[in-house]
């Protein structure tokens, strides 16, 4: 039996087609209420819900053999796991924004840089030889250079609609995103064939 940790939100909801289009019983999982554990109903395979950093802990511990995380949180956390598919889902970037009168690159001073992700933030800058007060901001982010919270910010741009709509603009890339498959490594040597029965499953028959 596989156990499957799946990162609850936008990501279960992109993943699901991938199982769903190769012929694993997740209808259970697209009808849900406030459950969070679900038995596939054509395979040996069980799935649950969990917050992206749980998804890594559950995988790390064992309890999952195998997570659906972003790449912004395998960036983000220390991942002591196998990534072994871009799944080309989830698909958004890092990027870092500001206020467009704000010339960042160009402050003297103390520069402040709001953000989810402090670790990609910090190396980000770091490598820029800039020394950035990094402020951890747990959602909204673009709120805070619009309220003088901080001069900059680090964060995830799928369309570009929330930036456009508060008035920020991009000031650089950092890094591209998108969904990947973990797996657990003693799973993978006691499980190994399930987990390339189910890479090769959900892999991208595109590509
Ligand atoms: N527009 C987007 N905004 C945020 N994440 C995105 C976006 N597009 C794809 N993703 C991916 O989806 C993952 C989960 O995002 P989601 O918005 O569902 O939860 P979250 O905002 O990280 O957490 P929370 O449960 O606190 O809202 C992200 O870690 C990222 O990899
Ligand atoms: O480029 P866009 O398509 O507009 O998407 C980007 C937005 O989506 C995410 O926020 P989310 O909706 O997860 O809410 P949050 O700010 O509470 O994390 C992210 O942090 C951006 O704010």
């Amino acid at each position: 039996m596989l156990m499957i940790a799946l990162t609850k939100g936008r990501l279960e909801k992109a993943s699901l087609p991938l199982f769903e289009k190769n012929g694993y019983g997740v209808e259970k999982l697209k009808n849900k209420g406030r459950e969070l554990v679900f038995q596939d109903t054509k395979k040996d395979i069980a799935y649950f819900l969990a917050k992206a950093p749980d998804c890594i802990t559950y995988v790390e511990h064992g309890v999952a053999d195998v997570g659906i995380v972003g790449k912004d949180t395998l960036l983000e956390e220390n991942c002591n796991c196998y990534e072994l598919l871009d799944l080309g889902i989830g698909k958004c970037q890092f990027i870092v924004a500001g206020l467009s009168d704000c010339d960042l690159w160009n402050m003297t001073g103390h520069i402040k840089i709001g953000t989810k992700y402090p670790r990609v933030a910090r190396q980000y800058f770091n490598q820029r030889g800039m020394d950035v007060e990094i402020i951890k901001i747990e959602g909204s982010v673009e709120v805070g250079p619009l309220l003088g919270l901080c001069d900059g910010i680090v964060d995830i741009m799928e369309t570009g609609t929330t930036l456009k709509e508060n008035g920020l603009v991009v000031f650089d890339t950092v890094s591209e995103i998108s969904a990947r498959l973990i797996v657990n490594k003693a799973s993978f040597i006691l499980k190994k064939e399930e987990i390339l029965t189910l890479l090769d499953d959900i892999k991208s028959k595109e590509a």
